[in-house]
């Protein structure tokens, strides 16, 4: 089947300015011959203006350029469709794209979109809302906050936003229900992910797959703070193995165990992100994984 790729490039994610890119999709579009057409991203997320579009012109591939922001709407608002989606990573953390293994270099990445070898991936809900790569709660989405106040972009910003949020870190009660039990714990941060990658190759749950139908919890319990950049160091090189959910305690350093679903009380209103992007802070987080709930491109 001829395959039609629908391309959809955000401009201002990055900080690259994206018109090297599109003259890319172009001309390595005609040297495959694959027919396509490019369309905006849009700020508020909401791609419901493709929904007749994308059958109408029989698009067989739907292809985000943009960050982990424009992954995430782009596949909440169009997987309906049931179409493989390939990404061009052209964000600052590109979390997504780099736990699949697909190369920063826009070049690459189309050879890998070209060749279309797509498996399903899964995704997972956060009090209703779609999630594809990790959500926080407490000094990670505190950077996310800050991340989204300040103009710039890139991996620069973010590593300014992580060392000024440093000082200011503090810790939240959380109450962690699961199956199996309850842990109370006073912690720095919560990472629920579903990829192995935060973003810029920088892992905070090495052990996290995209397909294996699993989330993982990384709990930085209170501490002190030299202690903190201790065991992030630690959990970040994969020093910990997974905990066995029935043996958890909260007098360790870091808890670090996989689950299908969990419910996160958040009595502090630590605040939180979703893929990257800021959300509203709730008292009571109910998070579940959506086994192969998409195609993704992989190489
Ligand atoms: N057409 C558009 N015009 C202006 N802003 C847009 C447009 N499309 C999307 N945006 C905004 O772009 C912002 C950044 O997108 P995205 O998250 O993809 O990139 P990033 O933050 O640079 O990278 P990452 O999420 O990988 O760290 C989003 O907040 C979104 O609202």
């Amino acid at each position: 089947m001829q395959r039609r790729i629908l391309y959809i490039v955000n401009p201002i994610s990055g900080t690259k300015d994206k018109q090297p890119l599109v003259d890319l999709i172009q001309t390595k579009s005609a040297t495959v011959g694959i027919p396509y057409s490019i369309y905006p991203s849009v700020e508020d997320g909401d791609y419901s203006y493709l929904d007749e579009i994308i059958p109408e012109q029989g698009f067989t591939d739907i292809v985000i350029a943009g960050g982990d922001g424009t992954v995430n709407g782009a596949i909440a608002g169009l997987k309906k469709h049931s179409l493989p989606f390939g990404i061009i990573p052209s964000g600052s953390g590109n979390g997504l794209a780099f736990g699949a293994g697909i190369s920063k270099d826009p070049a690459k990445a189309l050879g890998v979109i070209f060749k279309g070898k797509s498996a399903w991936t899964d995704a997972f809900l956060v009090n209703g809302q779609f999630a594809c790569l990790l959500c926080g709660l407490g000094f990670d989405a505190q950077v996310a906050h800050n991340f989204a106040l300040d103009k710039g972009r890139g991996l620069y910003t973010y590593i300014k936003k992580i060392f000024q949020g440093l000082f200011e870190a503090k810790s939240y009660p959380f109450v962690l229900k699961l199956k199996d039990g309850t842990i109370k714990i006073d912690a720095y941060f919560i990472s629920v992910a579903n990829s192995n990658q935060f973003g810029n190759h920088f892992t905070i749950a090495p052990k996290a797959s995209l397909t294996d139908g699993m989330l993982d919890v990384v709990v930085m319990a209170c501490q002190s703070r030299w202690n903190i950049l201790l065991q992030t160091i630690l959990q970040v090189s994969g020093y910990y193995q997974l905990q066995q959910v029935e043996r958890l305690n909260d007098q360790t350093s870091v808890v670090y165990f996989q689950t299908s679903e969990l419910a996160i009380l958040n009595k502090g209103g630590a605040p939180m992100h979703l893929d990257g992007e800021p959300i509203e802070s709730a008292g009571k987080v109910d998070i579940r994984i959506l086994p192969k709930c998409f195609q993704l491109i992989y190489p």
